[in-house]
């Protein structure tokens, strides 16, 4: 319980590392986690099962659950950690609205990688729609105050990065000087 929760939304394109990076940082920092995945209709889960990408419209009702469920743990005083891809301004701007400490953190991993990952791994989202994930995202602008960080190296590395960056400038909202704590 916290009188200034806040939210961190990793985000990046499938295989960027968001599950896997997300729940490590909410048991670092004590935060609930939310898996954005999750929240999918299962007409999204069979569309790109199916190797079919989501569009605009698909994503409205997801992104609507994401958004309540970070408003509702926002008014419990809880502060979370979101995995969703989130990859066009548009979304992050839906999500944002969610609260007043939302802060973006953006899994930048190169093409290689991300192919080497989804190809290695036993999941609903099929390699193929790699360049569609890409062709759709927008890389966070530098007037969004997204913290990116380069996500090629080991899931150990990745973490510790995110934590220096979020212990050094901590998210919108945050008292001044006030970044982050890690929990213990
Ligand atoms: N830093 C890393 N180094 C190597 N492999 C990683 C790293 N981070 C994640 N992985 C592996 O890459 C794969 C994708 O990771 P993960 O599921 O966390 O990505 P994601 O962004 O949540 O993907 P999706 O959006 O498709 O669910 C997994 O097999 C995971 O174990
Ligand atoms: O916006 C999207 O296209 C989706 O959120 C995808 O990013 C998938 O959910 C995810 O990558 C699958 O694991």
């Amino acid at each position: 319980m916290s009188e200034n929760p806040t939210a961190i939304v990793v985000m990046g394109v499938s295989g960027s590392g968001k599950s896997t990076i997300g729940r490590r940082l909410a048991d670092a920092l004590g935060y609930a986690f939310l898996e954005g995945d999750d929240m999918h209709p299962p007409a999204n889960i069979a569309r790109m099962s199916a190797g079919v990408p989501l569009d605009d419209a698909d994503r409205v009702a997801w992104l609507e659950g994401i958004a309540g469920w970070m408003e509702a743990q926002q008014a419990s005083g809880r502060s979370v950690v979101v995995a969703c891809s989130a990859l066009k301004r548009a979304y992050r701007e839906r999500l944002r609205q969610a609260g007043p400490a939302v802060c973006f953190v953006y899994l930048r991993v190169g093409h290689q990688e991300l192919a080497r990952r989804m190809r290695g791994r036993e999941h609903f989202m099929p390699p193929e729609l790699l360049g569609s994930q890409l062709a759709t995202l927008e890389e966070p602008g530098v007037e969004e105050s997204a913290l990116t960080v380069e996500a090629n190296g080991p899931v150990d590395e990745v973490v510790a990065r995110v934590l220096r960056r979020l212990e050094r400038q901590g998210p919108p909202g945050a008292p001044v000087g006030g970044g982050v704590q890690r929990r213990g």
